[in-house]
């Protein structure tokens, strides 16, 4: 595409240099410059990128987006566009190349501290069911319509996620869902996408690595909303709110007049309400009050707060233009999402669970919702994901001692951190007289948890769900807690046929 044409939209730019050019890619990693490309320079969290502009120039980069003014010796052959700001610049300009994709889709975005994958899932789920083909971007995945393959973030960085949601649209998707995660909203990750629905299901404490304090990581997840009702992408777009979190209210609130918005969640002054909610081992049921009507929603989900995220995603979607009718009948049977609650098995009476809770309040609606289904014990194994927030350590250790009857502290994702030091960081957390072990390795830690688990108990192994992999500072090993769970499930119920069959513990 010509460049002239990419930054027709920018406004605050000042060019030199021909415009007149044909720009084959675009790309902010000099790594991946080769001959024709647009390399935007973005002063990052760790690295400048304008120090790499004389590497891109050498590999052909046909034009440079960058913060500051053109050298006086940059060559003919190169286009400069000197910008306040190359994030947002790029964002626009990845949305022109791509030829504006969410414009030709229905698409509802998601952000929050949990429920956003499961959000997601649920909505793919009903749009599939109607549309037969939509697209689906999360932590877990990538579904274009056709292929699925997995996610390296929750949200990519503009240039990949335009170029996504263009194979969405190109795959004949209706629409699509996405989550959109702070980091990606402070990195205008999700700049320039035109949304139909953006969702909102609650803040809690997670990424104060990052945000430095609450506040600053609430502030980011609303000026997505803001953003979006100033309303530069030429849609209506909808805010889909959990106003039963007191952030999620304030935010509602700010927005009215502003843009369209339905609040959800279970007090009377919501749009989508819910009550009478029931549960049982095998799903729960709630009433749904929206738009003058009561249905009943069944679903296969367990937990509370899987409501909130039944609610959302039938709103979310009638902010698509699905009914609510139709999307409670597609949810009826959703799939289960991967490593979110799931039930990975039963040995010896002892069931298995595998959840990705890796914040305090995940943690706790995770116990919570297992201990609501009456164990005999729960017994929760977990750890914390080094060089991520640290202070979230000790109060996911309270969260989880104060609604398991035993503790086995283990390792996330180290990454470059001692294990060791992090599980010392939880312990912190723990209430006196708590029944706790720690155990580094977490493929020892899970064996040590069936080894101690009796029939009617109810192992939770939390923090990794559908993760393959376990990061250390110098490696990366395959590690999937539903295989060792398996795994280990089968070992326990040998170890147990064994025992049966000796007379001598025949009584
Ligand atoms: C802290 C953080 O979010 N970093 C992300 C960010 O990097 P950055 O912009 O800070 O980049 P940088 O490393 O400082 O480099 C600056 C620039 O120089 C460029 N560069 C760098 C090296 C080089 O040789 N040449 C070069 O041109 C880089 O491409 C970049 O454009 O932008 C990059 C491109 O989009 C991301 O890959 C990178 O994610 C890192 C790997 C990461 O771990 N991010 C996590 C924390 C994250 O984003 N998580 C959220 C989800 C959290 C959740 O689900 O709760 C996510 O959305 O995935
Ligand atoms: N609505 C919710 N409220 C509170 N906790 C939830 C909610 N939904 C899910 N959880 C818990 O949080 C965990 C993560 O859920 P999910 O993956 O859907 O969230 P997420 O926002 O996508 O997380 P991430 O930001 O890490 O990708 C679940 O495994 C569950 O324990
Ligand atoms: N998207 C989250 C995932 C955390 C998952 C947990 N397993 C960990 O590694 O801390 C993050 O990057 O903070
Ligand atoms: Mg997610």
């Amino acid at each position: 595409m010509l460049l002239r044409t990419l930054i027709s939209d920018l406004d605050k730019i000042t060019t030199s240099g021909n415009q007149d050019v044909e720009i084959s890619a675009l790309t902010a990693d000099s790594r991946a410059v080769t001959e024709g490309m647009l390399f935007a320079a973005i002063r990052g969290t760790s690295l400048d990128g304008h120090r790499f502009i004389d590497e891109v120039i050498s590999k052909g980069a046909t034009a440079i987006l960058a913060e500051i003014g053109p050298p006086t010796d940059l060559p003919d052959t190169v286009a400069w566009l000197h910008v306040p700001d190359s994030r947002s610049a790029i964002a626009k300009i990845a949305a022109a190349f791509y030829e504006e994709p969410a414009g030709n889709l229905k698409l509802a975005g998601v952000t929050g501290t949990n429920g956003k994958t499961t959000i997601a899932f649920l909505i793919h789920h009903i749009m599939q069911t109607e549309w037969h083909r939509a697209g689906l971007l999360s932590t877990v995945l990538v579904d274009d319509g056709e292929e699925r393959s997995p996610a390296k973030h929750t949200t990519p960085g503009s240039i990949e996620l335009h170029k996504i949601l263009a194979t969405f649209r190109d795959n004949a998707c209706r629409g699509g869902v996405m989550e959109v995660s702070s980091h990606g909203i402070d990195q205008k990750r999700v700049h320039s996408v035109a949304f139909d629905a953006a969702i909102f299901t609650n803040l809690t404490q997670d990424h104060l690595d990052y945000h430095v304090t609450i506040e600053r990581y609430m502030a980011a997840k609303a000026s997505w909303f803001h953003d979006l009702a100033a309303n530069k992408q030429g849609k209506k777009p909808t805010a889909v709110i959990n106003t039963d979190d007191a952030r999620g209210n304030d935010l509602a609130k700010s927005l009215d007049g502003k843009m369209p918005v339905i609040r959800y969640g279970f007090n009377v002054n919501c749009d989508f309400r819910a009550g009478n909610f029931q549960q049982k081992r095998d799903g729960m049921s709630f009433e749904l009050s929206a738009r003058g009507k009561t249905f009943l929603v069944r679903s296969p989900l367990i937990g509370r707060f899987n409501a909130y995220n039944l609610l959302a995603a039938i709103a979310g979607a009638a902010a698509c233009g699905i009914k609510p009718r139709q999307s409670i009948a597609a949810l009826a049977d959703s799939p289960q999402v991967p490593g979110r609650m799931q039930n990975v098995g039963n040995a010896g009476g002892a069931t298995v669970f595998v959840d990705y809770a890796h914040t305090p309040d995940a943690l706790e609606n995770a116990c919570r919702t297992l201990r609501e289904l009456d164990p005999r014990r729960l017994i929760t194994v977990f750890g914390c994901g080094g060089d991520r927030d640290k202070a979230k350590r000790p109060l996911m250790a309270a969260a989880a001692a104060q609604n398991s009857d035993a503790l086995i502290l283990t390792s996330d994702n180290p990454r470059s951190e001692d294990p060791n030091a992090i599980i010392a960081d939880m312990v912190k957390g723990l209430p006196p007289r708590c029944n706790y072990l720690t155990i580094p390795d977490r493929a020892e830690a899970i064996d040590a948890a069936m080894a101690n688990s009796r029939s009617g108990d109810i192992v939770l192994i939390a923090g990794k769900g559908h993760e393959t992999y376990q990061e250390f500072s110098d490696h990366t090993i395959d590690f999937d807690d539903r295989k060792k769970a398996d795994l280990a499930l089968r070992k326990r119920a040998l170890e147990i046929a064994e025992m049966r069959s000796n007379p001598e513990n025949r009584f």
